[in-house]
C-alpha cells in the first residue's frame, strides 16, 4: 500500500458526513462570487478549499460560518439545515489571519473567554483551559499576556480558543498567511497534528498549494467561483481534472497545439512542427484530428541529458537550448527552448548527482505521453 493510500485509507469507514453544501450560489450587487457549488464533508477529516485571489473560498466559507447567507442553495451541518441559525448558535470555532486575541488578557484567560460566553461550569473551566493550552504546547505561558508571546505563540493561543468549547467544526481562513516561511510551514504541520489528535472536521482557506498539500485530507480548487475539483491532494497533482487545477498546483509547462492523430487516450498534436505525444486527461472522448489542445507537463517530470542516447527510458525526445538555469538550493531551474515561443520549466531535484547546464547549452529533453496531461484547449 502507498504512503498516500494508507493516509486516504484512514476514514474508509467514517461515512457520516458533516457539512453538505447543496447548489449553492453567492450573488453581490453585480458580481457572481461562488456558482452552484455542491460538495460533502465527512466528519473528521480536514478539507482546504484553495484557489487564487478572488476564486470566492472566503465567501464559501463564511456562508458555511453563517456570516453570509447564500443567495440560492442551502448548507447542512451533521445533517440540520442552518441557514436560519446564527453564527454563534453553529458550534463553529475560528481561526482568521487576523487572531483578535485580547492584548490585555492572559494566554488564559483568552481561552477560557469562549467558555464564560457559552457559561461553561465556573469549577471546570481552569481545568479545560489547561488541557488545551497543553494541546498547543503552550502549558507553561498560561499567565504570559499577548504581548508577551511570540507570532507562533500567538497563534497557538488562538487555535486553543477556538477549540476549548469542543465545536463541531473548525473553520480556518488563512490563519498563517502573514507568517514568516518557517513559523508558517511549522504551524501547518501543528494545525494537522492538533487536528488528527483531536479529530475536528476543518474547513481550511488558502491560496498556498503547498499549505493545501501537506494539512489537507481533501483539496477543493476553486477558479472564478466555480469548484473544479474535490480530491484527495495526491489526486489533485497526479489526476487533475483540467488544465486550471494542472497549472495552479506544482510548477506547469503548457504546450498548446492542434491534434494530429488519436489512437485510444494516446492525442499527438504538433508544437510549432514538432510532434508532441501526450494522454487524454478530460472527462469525454479524446478530440479530433484539428481540434485546439494544451498538454500539461510538470517541471520534475522532463529528464535532461547531453544527448538522446542517454534518455533512452524516455517516450519523447527532444533538443533545445538553455535559456536560463537558476539555483534555488534544494533545486536546479531550467529554462529551455521547447519551439519557438514555448519555454519548458524543467526541476532538477538532484543536481549535485547529475551533469549542469549552463545557459546556451543544447540539450536533450525527454519525457512519456502518460506526463504529459492532454485537456482541450
Ligand atoms: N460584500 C461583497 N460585495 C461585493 N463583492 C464581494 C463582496 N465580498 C466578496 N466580493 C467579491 O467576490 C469575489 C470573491 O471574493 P472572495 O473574498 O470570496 O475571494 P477569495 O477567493 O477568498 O480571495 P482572497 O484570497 O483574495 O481572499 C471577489 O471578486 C470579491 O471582490
Amino acid at each position: 500500500m502507498t504512503i498516500e493510500a494508507g493516509i486516504e485509507g484512514r476514514h474508509a469507514q467514517a461515512a457520516r458526513v458533516a457539512v453538505s453544501v447543496r447548489n449553492v450560489d453567492m450573488s453581490f450587487a453585480d458580481f457572481h462570487a461562488v456558482k452552484d457549488a455542491s460538495f460533502d464533508l465527512e466528519d473528521g477529516r480536514f478539507l482546504t478549499i484553495l484557489g487564487p485571489s478572488g476564486s470566492g473560498k472566503t465567501t464559501l466559507l463564511r456562508m458555511i460560518a453563517g456570516f453570509q447567507k447564500p443567495s440560492a442553495g442551502e448548507i447542512f451541518i451533521n445533517g440540520k439545515p442552518v441557514s436560519a441559525t446564527p453564527p454563534h448558535k453553529r458550534s463553529i470555532g475560528m481561526v482568521f489571519q487576523k487572531l483578535a486575541l485580547f492584548p490585555h488578557m492572559t494566554a488564559a484567560e483568552n481561552v477560557a473567554f469562549p467558555l464564560k460566553m457559552r457559561r461553561f461550569d465556573a469549577t471546570t473551566i481552569p481545568e479545560r483551559v489547561q488541557r488545551y493550552l497543553d494541546l498547543v504546547h503552550l502549558g507553561g505561558y498560561a499567565d504570559r499576556r499577548i504581548h508577551q508571546l511570540s507570532g507562533g505563540q500567538q497563534q497557538r493561543v488562538a487555535i486553543a480558543r477556538a477549540l476549548v468549547f469542543e465545536p463541531d467544526l473548525l473553520l480556518l481562513d488563512e490563519p498563517l498567511a502573514a507568517l514568516d516561511r518557517k513559523l508558517r510551514e511549522e504551524m501547518q504541520l501543528e494545525f494537522r497534528r492538533i487536528q488528527r489528535e483531536l479529530g475536528v472536521t476543518t474547513i481550511n482557506v488558502t491560496h498556498d498549494q503547498r499549505e493545501a498539500l501537506v494539512v489537507s485530507d481533501e483539496v477543493i480548487v476553486m477558479d472564478k467561483g466555480v469548484i473544479q475539483q474535490k480530491a484527495p491532494p495526491s489526486a489533485t497533482y497526479r489526476t487533475p481534472a483540467n488544465a486550471f487545477v494542472a497549472g495552479f498546483i506544482g510548477v506547469t509547462n503548457f504546450i498548446s497545439g492542434k491534434v494530429t492523430a488519436t489512437s485510444g487516450d494516446t492525442v499527438s498534436f504538433d508544437v510549432g512542427g514538432s510532434e508532441v505525444t501526450g494522454t487524454w486527461a478530460a472527462q469525454g472522448a479524446a478530440p479530433s484530428v484539428g481540434a485546439s489542445v494544451t498538454g500539461a507537463l510538470r517541471a520534475e517530470q522532463v529528464r535532461l541529458a547531453a544527448s538522446e542516447a542517454e534518455l533512452s527510458g524516455c517516450q519523447t525526445t527532444r533538443r533545445g537550448v538553455v535559456r536560463d538555469a537558476i539555483f534555488e538550493g534544494e533545486r536546479l531551474v531550467y529554462e529551455i527552448d521547447l519551439a519557438p515561443g514555448t519555454l519548458l520549466r524543467v526541476f532538477d531535484h538532484d543536481a549535485a548527482a547529475h551533469k549542469q547546464f549552463a545557459i546556451g547549452d543544447n540539450v536533450a529533453m525527454g519525457w512519456n505521453a502518460r506526463d504529459v496531461l492532454t485537456f482541450p484547449n
